[in-house]
């Protein structure tokens, strides 16, 4: 396919996700279903211009004065492929597969306007709503921050340390332009991808198959150092899930001590076995039945809770969800997280920690979640986040935002990660 084609198939995919709500990589795997003729090129290229179009989405339709799958499929072309109006038109010249050619409105719309006269939730690319959460925030940083959460991300992997080194790892994807993270310990970072090409399938990778390693974003990697964990703790990760900081913490544990994995959710535990399988974890036990977390009551050297939450640190990767987002469900997500505070406390021991992390950067789930939670529960403290940051990262201050007793922030505009929040709590009383 042309790019012409290709880009009439990433429109058709834009106004499905558009017409039917649905997630943008449903779409795109149904389009692919029902165009086996497209090549595996093809299919990423399409997937590019979809997921650049999601991303610029207000952007790329300021530029063409309109906000339909069109605009905002030719505006990611322009913003994100380094194409001119006159370089798309030439493209799509004679390709009887290509949309129909920029109309002379269009080309003196993208002639007439710039971005730096666009209003500023245009230029974060964030619905209107979110604009003054974002403000919060990031005071007036937040519109650099917008932009930061609307850029193509890198692929990070995580070195399971129990298997493997990262030395080895990078030896085994040299030429995939991996290189070490610049905070995470046993972090590797590939690049993003420039224009219709795509990251390398890591997966297929033998020594993935072989438990080496773990796609896992820096910023979460990061997350997981500075819970603390030590070999022989006795660690309850409060909202497993598929167990990417499970997986994490076992190995800064050294396979020593005790993991209970929970979730409310039985089945969001089940990729998690073979996980565990394939990683060498021998310290993971999962938890799913009330007795058994009962009986871990006062028992945990750290409880962690890595909360349901917005998702708005993950805008990069799941560019979709910020337009489906709404404040309803933001406030569902807030019940939720005190809900989970309130549940999970009990199980912290005297002089242990309750940890708190999302991957969202709003306010009301972060930093105002923990200074409620700490206001009604004086028996815990919230540690000095910057000493802890400084001694994990040393002469890293630039790399995080952060409240000395009201968390640390990580973004992709300021630590080059998706956006976290981390706090951590300790419970009065002796160890
Ligand atoms: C952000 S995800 C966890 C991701 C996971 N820790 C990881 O690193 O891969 C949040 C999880 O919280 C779980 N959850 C939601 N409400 C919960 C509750 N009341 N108690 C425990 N887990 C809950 C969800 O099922 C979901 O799996």
């Amino acid at each position: 396919m042309r790019l012409g084609g290709r880009l009439a198939a990433a429109i058709e995919v834009l106004e499905d996700i558009e017409k039917r709500r649905r997630p943008a990589a449903d779409a795109l795997k149904d389009w692919g279903l029902s165009h086996r003729f497209a090549g595996a090129g093809d299919r990423a290229a399409i997937g590019n211009i979809v997921y650049d179009a999601l991303r610029r989405k207000r952007s790329a339709g300021w530029m063409l004065g309109d906000d339909t799958p069109r605009a905002i499929g030719f505006g990611a072309l322009l913003l994100e492929w380094r194409e001119t109006a006159q370089s798309l038109n030439q493209a799509l010249e004679g390709d009887r597969f290509a949309p129909p050619p920029l109309s002379s409105e269009e080309l003196n719309a993208i002639a007439s306007r710039s971005l730096d006269d666009a209003p500023e939730a245009v230029r974060a690319d964030c619905p209107d709503w979110c604009a003054p959460l974002l403000e919060q925030a990031f005071g007036a940083d937040w519109v650099e921050e917008g932009r930061a959460l609307a850029a193509r991300p890198p692929l990070d992997l995580r070195v399971n340390t129990i298997n493997a080194n990262r030395d080895r790892i990078l030896g085994e994807l040299s030429g995939m332009g991996a290189a070490a993270t610049s905070l995470a310990s046993q972090g590797i970072r590939i690049p993003p991808i420039d224009g219709s090409g795509r990251h390398p399938n890591v997966q297929a990778e033998p020594a993935f198959q072989k438990g080496w390693f773990e796609v896992q974003d820096e910023g979460s990697q990061v997350a997981a150092e500075l819970a603390g964990a030590k070999p022989g703790m006795q660690v309850l990760d409060f909202c497993a899930g598929a167990g990417g900081k499970t997986l994490a913490l076992s190995a800064i544990m050294e396979n020593r001590g005790q993991i209970f994995a929970h979730d409310a959710e039985k089945i969001r535990l089940a990729p998690i076995y073979d996980r565990i399988r394939r990683s060498d974890n021998r310290n993971i036990q999962i938890v799913t039945k009330p007795a058994e977390l009962v009986a871990l009551q006062g028992q945990m050297d750290i409880v962690l809770i890595d909360a349901p939450c917005t998702g708005s640190g993950t805008w990069r990767r799941r560019p979709d969800a910020k337009w489906r987002l709404t404040h309803r469900q933001l406030d569902v997500r807030k019940g939720e997280q005190a809900a989970i505070l309130d549940a999970a406390k009990v199980h912290v021991k005297p002089g242990g920690l309750l940890v708190y992390i999302t991957c969202s950067v709003f306010d009301e789930e972060n930093r105002a979640q923990i200074g409620r939670f700490a206001a009604d529960n004086p028996d815990f403290s919230a540690v000095d986040h910057q000493a802890l940051w400084e001694s994990h990262f040393p002469g890293r201050a630039d790399a995080a935002r952060i409240v000395p007793n009201g968390g640390i922030v990580l973004t992709p505009a300021r630590s080059g990660t998706d956006g976290f929040y981390f706090a951590a709590l300790r419970c009065a009383g002796q160890t």
